[in-house]
C-alpha cells in the first residue's frame, strides 16, 4: 500500500478472522475504506456481519488478521474519532432521552453546556424534541433506533459504524433514517454499515461487500456491480389482448430479440443501447396497440442472486417481522 492510499484510508482490514469454538465467523477477510465512503457490508443472517464490525469497534477480541482505523492498530487511540451504533440499543431504559444522550456526550468529555446543546439539537434533528423528556424504555422501535444513532454521534465522529441501522423499524422511520445517514456522509462522515436488505445497500453505499458464510464473496463499487447485469434490461409493453391475438406475426417481427409475451404485456430483452422507438415502429406496422412503456432495470438484488446464489426471500424473511 503506498502513501497517498495509506492517508485516505479511513479502516483497514487485513486477513482479519474470528473464530468461536465451532465456527469460523469470519474467516480471512480484507478490506479498505476510504475517507468520505459509505461502505456496506450486505449478507444474509449469520454472515458475520455483526461479528466483522465489533471486531472493527473493539467490542470483539480478534482472532487473527488486523484492523487499522485512522492508521492506528490500537482502537483506544482511535476511540474520539469513531461512532457505534449496535443493532440492539446499548442505551439506558431508565433515562430519559435527553438525559441518554448528555450521558453518552460525557463519555467523550463533552463539556455540560456543550453536551446539552447538542442533545437539544440532535433531538430536533431526529424529530425526537417532543419525546426527548419520556424515558427510553417507553421509545417505539423507530424512536430508540434514531435516538441510538443520535447518541453515537454526538460526539461528532469521523467514522460511523452502524449495525442494521433500519431493521424491525417502519417504512418512514427507515426511510429517515436513510436520509440521515447521506445528510451525515454528506457532512463528511465515513460510514461503514451492515445490512441484509439489499435495496438498502443499493440506495446507500457507494461500495458493496457481499459476506456469506464470514466470506467476503464480492466487492465493488454499487455501480459495477450493478453494470454486471444492466446489460440484461427487459423493457415491458403494455398492450391489449386483441392486440395479442396474432403472436407469430409477432415474434416474427420481433425475431432479432428475445420476446416473451405473456397476458397483455411484451417483454423484451434489450442491451443499454437499444432505444425504444423501433418497437414503437414495429407495433404501429402490425396495428398492435401500445398504452405503455416500462424499463425494468435490474437490481443489486440480481447481482446478489447471481454472485452468491442466495435468493433474497430467504435472507429477509427472518428479520422482516418487524416491518420496516
Ligand atoms: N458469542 C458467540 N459464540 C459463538 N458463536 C457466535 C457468537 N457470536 C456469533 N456467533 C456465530 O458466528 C456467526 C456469525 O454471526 P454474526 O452475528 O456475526 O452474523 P450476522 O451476519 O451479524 O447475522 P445477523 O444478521 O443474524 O445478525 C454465526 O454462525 C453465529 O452463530
Amino acid at each position: 500500500m503506498n502513501n497517498s492510499q495509506e492517508i485516505r484510508a479511513a479502516i483497514e482490514v487485513e486477513n482479519l478472522s474470528k473464530r468461536y469454538e465451532e465456527v469460523d465467523a469470519v474467516d480471512k477477510i480484507s478490506f479498505t475504506v476510504q475517507r468520505g465512503e459509505i461502505f456496506g457490508f450486505l449478507g444474509p443472517n449469520g454472515a458475520g456481519k455483526t461479528t466483522t464490525i465489533n471486531m472493527l469497534t473493539g467490542l470483539n477480541r480478534i482472532s487473527s488478521g488486523q484492523v487499522k482505523i485512522n492508521g492506528q492498530t490500537e482502537i483506544k487511540k482511535v476511540q474520539e474519532a469513531i461512532g457505534i451504533v449496535p443493532s440492539e440499543s446499548n442505551l439506558y431504559p431508565e433515562l430519559d432521552g435527553f438525559e441518554n444522550l448528555c450521558f453518552c456526550a460525557s463519555l467523550y468529555g463533552l463539556k455540560k453546556g456543550v453536551r446539552e446543546r447538542e442533545a437539544r439539537y440532535l433531538l430536533e434533528k431526529f424529530n425526537l424534541a417532543e419525546v426527548g423528556g419520556r424515558t427510553f424504555g417507553a421509545y417505539s422501535k423507530g424512536m430508540k433506533r434514531k435516538l441510538t444513532i443520535a447518541a453515537g454521534i454526538i460526539h461528532k465522529p469521523e467514522i460511523l459504524f452502524l449495525d442494521e441501522p433500519t431493521t424491525g423499524i417502519d417504512v418512514a422511520s427507515a426511510r429517515q433514517i436513510r436520509r440521515l445517514i447521506i445528510d451525515l456522509n454528506r457532512a463528511g462522515t465515513t460510514i461503514f454499515l451492515t445490512t441484509h436488505y439489499i435495496e438498502e445497500a443499493e440506495r446507500l453505499c457507494d461500495r458493496v461487500a457481499f459476506i456469506v458464510q464470514g466470506k467476503i464473496k464480492h466487492l465493488d463499487t454499487t455501480e459495477n456491480l450493478l453494470d454486471n447485469v444492466r446489460q440484461d434490461n427487459i423493457i415491458e409493453f403494455l398492450s391489449d389482448k386483441k392486440s395479442l391475438q396474432d403472436k407469430e406475426t409477432i415474434l416474427k417481427k420481433l425475431s432479432a430479440y428475445q420476446v416473451e409475451l405473456f397476458g397483455e404485456k411484451i417483454r423484451i430483452h434489450i442491451d443499454r443501447k437499444t432505444t425504444i422507438n423501433k418497437f414503437i415502429n414495429i407495433f404501429n406496422e402490425i396495428d398492435c396497440n401500445i398504452y405503455e412503456a416500462r424499463l425494468m432495470r435490474p437490481s443489486l438484488e440480481d447481482v446478489f442472486v447471481k454472485i452468491t446464489g442466495i435468493e433474497v426471500d430467504e435472507m429477509e424473511k427472518d428479520k422482516a417481522k418487524g416491518g420496516r
